[in-house]
């Protein structure tokens, strides 16, 4: 007992004195801040004053363009100064009021015994002695990853072993210790207890203090070129990426920006969810996208079937889709781009004014096209053709000039758009006939600027119908009946796309095949510049998605995380992703990981969504209690009633909750039923929402990744859950809630919730 009692003073002892020479750099980063920041502003008002500024002449001179860098740069390097001062401060500030979490004492070696404290970033006195070691650094791993006794980490020299004799959390708030408890365990679980009892909020949290093992080789793990985790819901795949984001910026710094990291995640609202997660950790946001986004912001002219479609109206015709969705497609494709580097591509014409004849005649066109040897590639082939036609446009200009529209234009121009023809307003001709011409090329030019930019822009590209003729080709090059789709089937689906593309609308299973032929045909879009890509709820994409991600980012390591128990999209084809998947990567450079713990939910919970599943025995819980679910069976009337009531407990309680339905339909009704008896609740219907506290109405499709204290499952009879391919559906439903979980139906319930009765609760 009085050596608990010693460490603890002990332990507040050493806090304070951390805790002052925080608050010393504190003041001292202040008042370096607030005079860097007179500093810039100083010299941002003689800036004009000091660059002389010649703008007499046509253009403006060498040296003022240098003269103006020059101040630039001056003035970026005070205001990076400044800058860095500014985050260092916002990381000292976080330091106050936690300084660290952890401590761990060990020796290396023989060596003296070392105790080191772990908080969010590090912190060094003047001698640049570490008092406080970022998580991320390389020691910092030990805390994490064993056990008492030998533990080794990897250092940038290579793996080194220690002993670990001591392994202690603290909980800190305002900079005091709360609680503080010597543990074995990796993390020990009252920590993990202490931080899951949380209450759910709007917005997703850092676990940095308590990251699990197996978590941990997750975020660390530098070696992969595919990084595959598979795991449960609620098993911490997407804190893990958020960490593992985290710990690239650190372990990279200086090479790795946040603008190297793509991550794609399931829809608007969890981005929303999860902004706050790495600005918290003191690093910027990675680009953040939805596959949707990704691709739909490349066809501004077209309409991309959106999440709401895609699920609303899954297209029966599976057998099409699970062709279109395979890396055998994808691979259809690329073989199709080399034969068109013989002949097949399909052009346009290009006209010019309201005129009839084209400008640019297609056939021409093909024959400029094809007119490259064979040596060329698809892409120096359009390349050549743009500059061949660049170059043409610019030789019609002056006999386009001499036509009699272009005279008729000018006389039609007002002053004051004539003016703005000449170089400058007293310009001078030496005769009437000279300016004329003048004022005729310039009358062309631009004209001529909506042809230029369709060349430009490969607009002589007959696109849509390349693709249909790609479709057409489909059966040439692979047998369709091994797919289980008959020729008449494939006509008629064809048929179905080119209509679609009448209306300018293309489904979600066209789109990326589109944009990679397009990107065969033109040789654009790839970025070479993104180190790593990072997929959430993997079980959502196609491969032939996954394929075109890969493509498009062909330097990039890829993080994989999914529970193929969660497909809602692409039901049970999921689980031969993997295989699929794998196959585009070096088998040597995979690592699969799995996370079987959930941590989101309560024992109880886990324990009965888990057998929702077929294969869910696999799923541990972590011992959290709370209350067993409730079934409640109720008539149509009664069940609204329920509903109101189970809400006004929740309320009390201090629980948030999601009240979730399976389609969007349903959602809009329970909201209005809701309204109706003056119960307030917000009804999400579309992925651009924000998310806001309180009791929200949400379709199961825009759930996907969130968690909320209680859910409510709406209507969850045999009616409306009654396919087996919907079981992943309702385990994502139930699988939001972390506390409390009730599930309201009418009639009979659905089959797929026929577990075990010990399990729940009816009512
Ligand atoms: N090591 C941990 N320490 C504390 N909390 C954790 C830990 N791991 C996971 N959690 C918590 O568990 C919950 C679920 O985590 P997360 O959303 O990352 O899981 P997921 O695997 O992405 O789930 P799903 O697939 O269902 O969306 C979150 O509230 C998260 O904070």
């Amino acid at each position: 007992m009085t050596n608990a009692m010693d460490d603890k003073e002990f332990e507040q002892n050493h806090l304070k004195q951390i805790l002052k020479m925080i608050r010393a750099k504190k003041s001292e980063l202040s008042s370096s801040i607030k005079s860097a920041a007179g500093e810039a502003k100083e010299l941002n008002s003689h800036f004009y004053d000091d660059v002389k500024l010649d703008y007499d002449g046509y253009s403006t001179s060498m040296e003022t363009a240098l003269s103006i860098h020059q101040q630039q740069q001056l003035l970026d390097e005070r205001e990076n100064a400044w800058q860095h001062a500014a985050k260092q401060l916002g990381i000292v500030q976080k330091l106050e009021k936690r300084p660290y979490f952890a401590r761990v004492d060990f020796k290396e070696n023989g060596q003296q015994l070392e105790t080191i404290y772990i908080g969010l970033s590090s912190f060094a006195d003047k001698d640049n002695h570490f008092l406080i070691y970022d998580w991320r650094a390389p020691i910092s791993s030990i805390y994490y990853d064993g056990k008492l006794g030998q533990v080794s980490y990897m250092s940038p020299e290579g793996e080194i072993t220690v002993e670990m004799s001591k392994k202690r959390q603290f909980m800190i708030e305002d900079g005091k210790i709360i609680n503080m408890f010597d543990t074995d365990e990796s993390i020990g679980d009252q920590m993990l207890l202490e931080v899951l009892g949380e209450k759910s909020s709007t917005q997703m949290k850092s676990i940095v203090t308590t990251i699990q093992r197996e978590q941990n080789k997750i975020i660390r793990n530098t070696s992969a070129d595919l990084l595959f985790v598979q795991g449960a819901a609620g098993s911490g795949k997407t804190s893990a990426i958020l960490q593992r984001i985290a710990y690239l910026l650190y372990r990279y710094r200086g090479n790795l920006k946040s603008s190297d990291v793509i991550m794609f995640s399931p829809n608007q609202l969890f981005n929303d969810y999860i902004k706050n997660v790495l600005p918290e950790m003191g690093e910027q946001n990675m680009v953040q996208m939805t596959y949707w986004q990704f691709v739909a912001r490349r066809l501004p002219g077209m309409e991309v079937e959106n999440l709401f479609d895609q699920f609303e109206d899954q297209v029966a015709d599976s057998a099409i889709s699970r062709l279109k969705d395979s890396t055998h497609f994808f691979k259809l494709m690329t073989h199709y781009a080399k034969y068109l580097n013989r002949h097949g591509v399909v052009f346009k014409n290009i006209y010019f004014r309201n005129q009839k004849r084209p400008f640019f005649d297609k056939e021409k066109i093909g024959e400029l096209y094809y007119s490259f040897n064979e040596n060329y590639n698809l892409s120096n082939r359009i390349d050549a053709t743009r500059e061949e036609l660049i170059k043409l446009l610019n030789r019609k200009i002056n006999t386009e000039a001499k036509k009699n529209w272009v005279a008729e234009e000018i006389q039609n121009l007002s002053r004051e758009q004539l003016m703005q023809l000449y170089d400058h307003p007293d310009q001078e001709f030496e005769s009437e006939e000279k300016e004329e011409k003048f004022l005729s090329r310039k009358i062309v030019i631009k004209s001529l600027n909506k042809v230029f930019q369709q060349i430009k822009h490969n607009n002589f590209i007959n696109m849509r119908l390349q693709y249909l003729n790609f479709l057409r080709a489909v059966p040439k090059m692979t047998d369709l009946s091994k797919w289980g789709i008959s020729l008449a089937d494939w006509s008629k689906h064809i048929i179905s796309v080119k209509e679609s593309f009448t209306k300018h609308y293309i489904h979600m299973n066209d789109v990326s095949a589109y944009l990679y032929l397009y990107d065969l045909l033109t040789g654009r879009h790839v970025d070479y510049e993104m180190r790593y890509a990072f997929i959430d709820e993997i079980q959502d994409y196609t491969p032939f998605q996954l394929c075109y991600l890969k493509y498009n980012f062909p330097r990039a390591k890829f993080t994989m995380l999914g529970d193929l128990n969660q497909a809602i999209f692409t039901k049970d084809e999921s689980s031969t992703l993997l295989k699929q998947i794998s196959n585009l990567f070096d088998p040597k450079k995979t690592t699969v990981v799995q996370l079987t713990k959930s941590y989101r939910s309560t024992k109880q919970l886990t324990d009965f969504t888990k057998q929702v599943l077929r294969q869910g025995e696999k799923i541990e819980s972590f011992n959290r209690q709370g209350p067993k679910p409730i079934l409640w069976q109720r008539s149509d009337s009664e069940a609204i009633h329920v509903l109101t009531e189970i809400l006004k407990q929740n309320n009390i309680d201090k629980l948030t909750t999601a009240i979730i339905t399976k389609d969007l339909a349903s959602a809009q009704v329970v909201a209005q039923k809701l309204k109706a008896n003056g119960t307030k609740a917000v009804l999400i219907a579309t992925a651009n929402q924000r998310l806001v506290d309180g009791t929200l109405v949400i379709p199961s499709y825009l759930a996907k990744g969130l968690e909320f204290d209680a859910v409510i499952m709406w209507d969850a009879s045999k009616d409306n859950y009654h396919k087996l391919d919907e079981t992943q559906l309702v385990y994502t439903i139930t699988s939001r809630a972390m506390y409390k979980l009730d599930i309201i139906y009418t009639g009979e319930k659905s089959p797929l919730l026929d577990v075990d009765q010990h399990t729940y609760i009816e009512k």
